[in-house]
C-alpha cells in the first residue's frame, strides 16, 4: 500500500533554505513513464542541442532514440554527423537552432563557451522569444548561469539551468541526476525530455541554486578522487597489492562506484576519458571561487585544485580526471631528486 502511494505521488516537495523550494522527483527512473500512446515522450514540440561533446552527443543521441524531433549544432561540425545519421536536423548556428526550436538545451564546456554560445554573435539568444525555452545543461558558476538567464529572458524566452551529475555512463544510459533551477514552469514543460535523459531531476528554485549544487557534488568527488590516488600510491609504496585495496574498499562504508569503476585501470596507469580533467579543475576552480563568495573555508579542496593543476601541467588535461594521480607520482620523483 506504501508502495502504491509513493508511485502515484512521485515528487515529493521539500521546503529549502533561501526562501526556494525543492522539489524531488522519483518518477524520473524510467523514462518509460513518462512515454506517451504515440510513441514520443510527452513533450510537443521541435528540440534544439548545442554542444556535442562526450556528454552532449550521447544526451542528444537518447532523446533521437526517443523520438524526439531534435536538431543539433556544434562548433567542431563533424561532431553532428553520428546524430544526423540517428535522424537529427543540422543548422548552422545557435541563434538558428534556437529560432527553429521550441525548446534548446546546451551542454558546453565551461562558463566562457556557455556564455559564448547563448549570447555571444549568432548565439541562441538571438533567435530566442516569448514562448520558446533554453536549458543550460553545462557545468558553469551562478554568476555566468543568471547572466545567461538574464539575457534569455529579455527576449521573453524561459530560462532553466539544469547541470547534471553523472559522467559518460551514466549519460550513454539515460541515467543522469538533474540538477534545475529557474522557471518551474519551464522544468515542468521539460519533465519529460529530462526523464529520457536522466534518472531523476531535482528542482532547486532560482538561478544559481543548480550551479552551486553541482560545484558542491564536483568539489566533493575532486577530492575524493585525490584521497583515493594518495591511498593507492601509498599502498603500493608500503608493499600491499593495489587492486587488492580497490577490493576492500569497495566492501566497506567508504564504497563509492567511482573507486570501484576508475580503481582498476588507474593501477594500470590507463585513464580512458569519461570526465576530462579539465574539467574537474574547472569545478574546483569555481567552487573555490563559490566558497570564497561566503567565506567557507574549503582547504581540503584547494589542496586537492592544486594537484588538478599541476596534472594539467604535465599534458593530462584531456585524460580522465583519475590521472590526477600522476601528479602524485611526479610529485615523488621530483622529491627523489
Ligand atoms: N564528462 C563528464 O563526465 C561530465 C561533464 N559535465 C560537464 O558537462 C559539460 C560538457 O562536458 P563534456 O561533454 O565532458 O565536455 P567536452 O569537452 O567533451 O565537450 C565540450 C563541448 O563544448 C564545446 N565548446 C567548447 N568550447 C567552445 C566554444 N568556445 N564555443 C563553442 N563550443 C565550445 C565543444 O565543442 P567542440 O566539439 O567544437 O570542441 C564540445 O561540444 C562541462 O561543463 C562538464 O563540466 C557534467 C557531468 C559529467
Ligand atoms: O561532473 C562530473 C560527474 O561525473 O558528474
Amino acid at each position: 500500500m506504501a508502495a502504491a502511494s509513493f508511485l502515484l505521488s512521485p515528487r515529493v516537495t521539500l521546503p529549502l533554505r533561501r526562501g526556494s523550494r525543492l522539489l524531488v522527483s522519483c518518477s524520473a527512473t524510467s523514462s518509460s513513464s513518462s512515454s506517451d500512446a504515440a510513441g514520443g515522450v510527452g513533450f510537443q514540440g521541435r528540440v534544439g542541442f548545442l554542444g556535442l561533446g562526450i556528454m552532449g552527443a550521447p544526451m542528444a543521441s537518447n532523446l533521437i532514440k526517443a523520438g524526439c524531433d531534435i536538431t543539433v549544432w556544434n562548433r567542431t561540425k563533424s561532431k553532428c554527423d553520428p546524430l544526423l545519421s540517428l535522424g537529427a536536423k543540422f543548422e548552422s548556428s545557435p541563434a538558428r537552432v534556437a529560432s527553429s526550436c521550441d525548446v534548446t538545451f546546451a551542454m558546453l564546456a565551461d562558463p566562457e563557451s556557455a556564455f559564448e554560445v547563448a549570447c555571444g554573435a549568432n548565439g541562441a539568444a538571438e533567435g530566442m522569444a516569448a514562448g520558446k525555452g533554453y536549458v543550460d545543461v553545462s557545468t558553469v558558476d551562478d554568476a555566468t548561469s543568471k547572466l545567461i538567464g538574464k539575457r534569455i529572458t529579455s527576449t521573453g524566452a524561459s530560462f532553466l539551468e539544469a547541470p547534471v551529475s553523472g559522467s559518460k555512463k551514466p549519460a550513454e544510459d539515460g541515467l543522469l541526476i538533474f540538477l534545475t533551477a529557474g522557471d518551474e514552469s519551464l522544468y515542468k514543460r521539460v519533465a519529460p525530455l529530462l526523464d529520457v535523459m536522466g534518472k531523476s531531476r531535482f528542482y532547486l528554485g532560482d538561478v544559481g541554486n543548480g550551479a552551486a549544487m553541482k560545484l558542491v557534488v564536483n568539489m566533493v568527488m575532486g577530492s575524493m578522487m585525490v584521497s583515493f590516488a594518495e591511498g593507492l600510491l601509498l599502498s603500493e609504496k608500503v608493499g600491499l597489492d593495489s587492486n587488492t585495496v580497490v577490493e576492500v574498499i569497495s566492501q566497506g562504508a567508504i564504497n563509492a562506484p567511482m573507486f570501484s569503476l576508475k580503481g582498476p585501470s588507474m593501477v594500470k596507469a590507463a585513464y580512458p576519458t569519461a570526465f576530462p580533467l579539465k574539467h574537474q579543475q574547472k569545478d574546483l576552480r569555481l567552487a573555490l571561487a563559490l566558497a570564497e563568495s561566503v567565506s567557507q573555508p574549503i582547504p581540503t579542496a584547494a589542496a586537492a585544485n592544486e594537484l588538478y593543476k599541476v596534472a594539467k601541467s604535465l599534458g593530462l588535461a584531456d585524460h580522465d580526471f583519475s590521472a590526477v594521480i600522476e601528479a602524485l607520482k611526479a610529485k615523488v620523483q621530483s622529491s627523489q631528486h
